[in-house]
């Protein structure tokens, strides 16, 4: 039996959290008591009848399988664990009596119950939404429990909609997962790929059971070196996918003893050995996957060879942007799109480079941005009609889709030439770079003039630069943005905020200070508030993991900075007291990675603008007596790329801006930066090559792994490895912080030692905070008083 053909257009994944954060509030009302599982159920069941009702209006049919069944509750890793049962065994009694794991069961995986901690999340490839881990061992069960899934399958079928379920590909899966607690040494989840894929099968029956035709197994791991390895010609994604296609295809409507058709996509660059692009295609193509899909935005282009050998596969073009908000070149894009029809003979079908899970719902829903961007820009709903309407193009000529083609072309237009994306001020000052502004004096130079200004003890205490985001806080900027207060209240209101929080932290005893950053919303939403050609959304919020969103800004024409913004509030804040309190920044690679950058010019190029401004702050901010100035990176490390050939470039050009921005500062000016949410071990020589004096970065719940690394690197400056995870509201206590410094004592010179937590306090209470900072400085003070002892 044949398949039903694959649908002109799809996508390949929707946002799930709801047009309004719907999804969000009902998770949260259900995590807090508020709403029982039925009622979370039925908010998620609105949600997503409300998804396929919108996507139908876009131009998706209802029908034929071009809508995603992409509707995971908090993670759809966390969803592909659940549909194979491969519980870990830590968390085995979760089990209902058939291995499977109901929705009860997937959030203690997902949050831990009190006793266990969750899964482990972590970033998925190159972006800012997280995963949870799965945890595999030689003895995790896998079964084909798919309920959930085939339930909402089912229940949309009886609606009148064919959707098409979505699952992470069983070689994705296992390459994500990590080895559990108690495996022998070594041991690798891939190892397990039989069972694995045993249970796919089971689940793809289930699938058809309930009325699927096609399914998507997404297979973004073969963009990485490790799954490209896998994707040759005779390895283990040919044997895979040979298995899972082995079954017959099940008739439609007639769904006994087969499996829906496969679609295998890819995603977040280029699938197998970019110099054979295409090649991994070919090989899911020769076993009889009946459609494969590329990544165009991120990856190359099947080569001409491949695309012949896909034979009747449908190839589904991935060429309108799932992680950026620019509105798609049609005109170029159908010329793509033509050419690959031409040179394949093969069906091509018009999608997304990725899920559209990485950008906003709707531009239309957009009240507060400037009145140029709303033409240009595109969001998941506009990325759908362009699917859409790229297929129509395809499939019945230019002239059927003149006017929107006409539309694009405009848009593009007026934005290349609107004042601003170009400022000729800006680009002459980054022409006119040369070395010696990326570059300090020497740094033992720097620390003798830095320490004779500020006169600090050894292992000197401070924090990361935020305090408590009080429910106060966040009530007072609301009515500043409502205007129900005017602005000179809120100012005295932070004033008064950042008064308490210097006499705390002088009562604590800490050595630099902080301001305590009450008046910044978000770490690089209050920047792009204040550069010029960056804007604010209102209603642009993208899951990052769970329930949790972030509502990146959009970076869209030069960078420059009109005024000193930050200045007031440090200098403010310094008046205050007479021991030093840094000035706190972003730095120009977070920056450029939480939020959604022009896709004109290199990244690099952009990279160097943000500096400028960035540096532009830091002159103001010595010139108003600031004696250090902190300028995080904890970003540093998400925007490394997932291949390591293409790595060394990113660090160089990464590295370069953060320098740019800082080395304008006098040498008696100390420059922080901080680094977290990430393992720095693999890219020590970049920390290194910042050349901060001092780098504060998250260490405490791995128990100053990194210690070892900066060890055996040698790194030469000061260092401040998080010695209490600010990630829980739990106290650590002066014993295990004073254990934390022994460690780090016995690998690092006291003399480059700092003490500090993991990260900013915004998310913790008054109480707790205060409790471990008095814990941290006693630690820091008997440690002190240990070495003068032994000296
Ligand atoms: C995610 S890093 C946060 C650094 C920032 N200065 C803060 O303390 O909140
Ligand atoms: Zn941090």
């Amino acid at each position: 039996m044949t398949a039903k053909t694959f649908p002109a257009a799809t996508i390949l994944g929707y946002p799930r959290i709801g047009p309004n954060r719907e999804l969000k509030k009902a998770l949260e009302a259900h995590w807090s008591g508020r709403l029982d599982e039925d009622g979370l159920l039925f908010e998620a069941r609105k949600v997503q009848d409300r998804t396929v009702r919108r996507l139908v209006q876009l131009g998706l049919d209802a029908a034929d399988s071009s809508i995603p069944a992409d509707f995971a509750l908090y993670d759809q890793v966390l969803d592909t664990t659940a549909a194979l049962g491969a519980l870990p065994s830590r968390f085995a009694d979760l089990a209902d009596s058939d291995g499977g794991v109901g929705t009860a069961a997937s959030f203690v995986l997902a949050r831990g119950d009190g006793e266990r901690p969750p899964l482990e999340l972590t970033k998925w490839f190159d972006t800012n939404y997280h995963y949870l881990v799965p945890e595999i061992g030689p003895e995790t069960c896998f079964a084909a429990v798919a309920h959930q899934l085939a339930g909402i399958v089912r229940r949309q079928k009886d609606r009148g909609a064919v959707l098409r379920p979505v699952l992470v590909g069983p070689v994705t899966y296992l390459l994500l997962a990590k080895a559990e607690d108690g495996a022998p040494a070594g041991f690798d989840p891939l190892t397990r790929i039989d069972d694995a894929v045993a249970a796919y099968v089971g689940i793809l029956g289930q699938l058809a059971e309930a009325g699927a035709e096609w399914v998507q197994l997404d297979e973004p791991g073969l963009s990485t070196d490790a799954g490209a390895a896998l994707a040759a010609p005779g390895g283990l994604v040919e044997q895979v996918y040979r298995k899972l296609a082995e079954a017959p295809v099940a008739a439609p409507g007639r769904h006994a003893n087969g499996r829906p058709a496969l679609l295998v996509t890819t995603g977040y660059g280029t699938a197998g050995d970019p110099a054979r692009a295409g090649e991994a295609l070919a090989v899911l193509a020769a076993v009889g996957v009946e459609a494969v899909h590329a990544d165009l935005v991120r990856g190359s282009l099947p080569s001409a060879e491949a695309l012949r050998a896909l034979g009747g596969t449908r190839f589904v073009a991935g060429i309108v942007d799932g992680r950026n908000v620019w509105r798609n070149n049609l005109l170029s894009s159908l010329d793509v799109l033509e050419d690959l029809q031409a040179q394949s003979g093969a069906a091509v079908s018009v999608g997304t480079s990725t899920s559209l899970l990485h950008v906003p719902h709707d531009v239309a829903a957009e009240s507060v941005l400037p009145a140029h961007l709303p033409a240009w820009l595109s969001f998941a709903d506009q990325k759908v009609r362009e699917a859409a309407v790229l297929a129509r193009g395809l499939a019945e000529g230019r002239s059927s889709i003149a006017a929107e083609l006409q539309n694009a072309e405009a848009a593009l237009r007026s934005r290349a030439k609107y004042d601003g994306v170009v400022s000729p001020a800006v680009r002459q000052r980054t022409a006119a770079l040369g070395e010696a502004d990326f570059t300090r004096g020497p740094a033992e130079r720097r620390a003798e003039l830095q320490q004779a200004r500020l006169g600090l003890p050894v292992l000197p205490t401070t924090t990361i630069g935020s305090f408590p985001q009080t429910g106060e806080v966040r009530r007072a900027r609301a009515a500043a943005q409502k205007g129900s207060i005017t602005e000179a209240e809120y100012e005295q209101f932070l004033k008064e905020e950042i008064a308490r929080v210097v006499a705390l932290q002088e009562e604590l005893g800490l050595d630099v200070l902080v301001h305590g950053e009450p008046e910044r919303n978000d770490m690089v939403q209050y920047f792009a508030e204040n550069f010029d050609g960056f804007a604010a959304t209102g209603n642009g919020w993208v899951q990052s993991y769970g329930s949790r969103c972030t509502r990146p800004s959009i970076l869209w024409g030069d960078v420059s900075r009109p005024a000193a913004f930050t200045v007031p509030w440090t200098r403010y804040a310094q008046s205050l007291t007479r021991r030093p309190l840094k000035g706190m920044l972003t730095g120009p690679v977070t920056i450029l990675a939480w939020s959604f950058v022009r896709d004109d010019q290199p990244l690099a190029e952009t990279a160097n603008q943000v500096a400028l401004a960035l540096r532009d702050e830091i002159a103001d901010l010595e010139a108003a007596g600031t004696g250090i100035v902190q300028v995080d990176e904890p970003a540093l490390r998400e925007l490394l790329p997932l291949r390591a050939a293409d790595q060394a470039a990113y660090l160089d050009w990464s590295v370069r801006a953060f320098r740019l921005a800082t080395s304008g500062a006098s040498d008696a000016t100390q420059i922080h930066t901080h680094l977290c949410y990430s393992e720095f071990g693999e890219v020590i020589a970049a920390i290194a090559a910042l050349d901060a004096d001092v780098t504060s970065i998250e260490a405490a719940r791995s128990r100053l792994e990194v210690v070892a690394d900066l060890a055996g690197f040698g790194f030469r400056r000061g260092i401040g490895p998080g010695v209490y995870d600010i990630h829980s509201p739990r106290v650590p206590s002066r014993e295990e912080i004073a254990g934390l410094i022994e460690t780090a004592l016995a690998a690092i010179p006291v003399r480059q030692l700092w003490i500090n937590p993991d990260c900013g306090l915004k998310t913790r209470g008054y109480e707790e905070t205060a409790a471990s900072l008095r814990n941290v400085v006693a630690a820091a003070k008997a440690a002190r008083e240990t070495l003068a002892v032994r000296a």
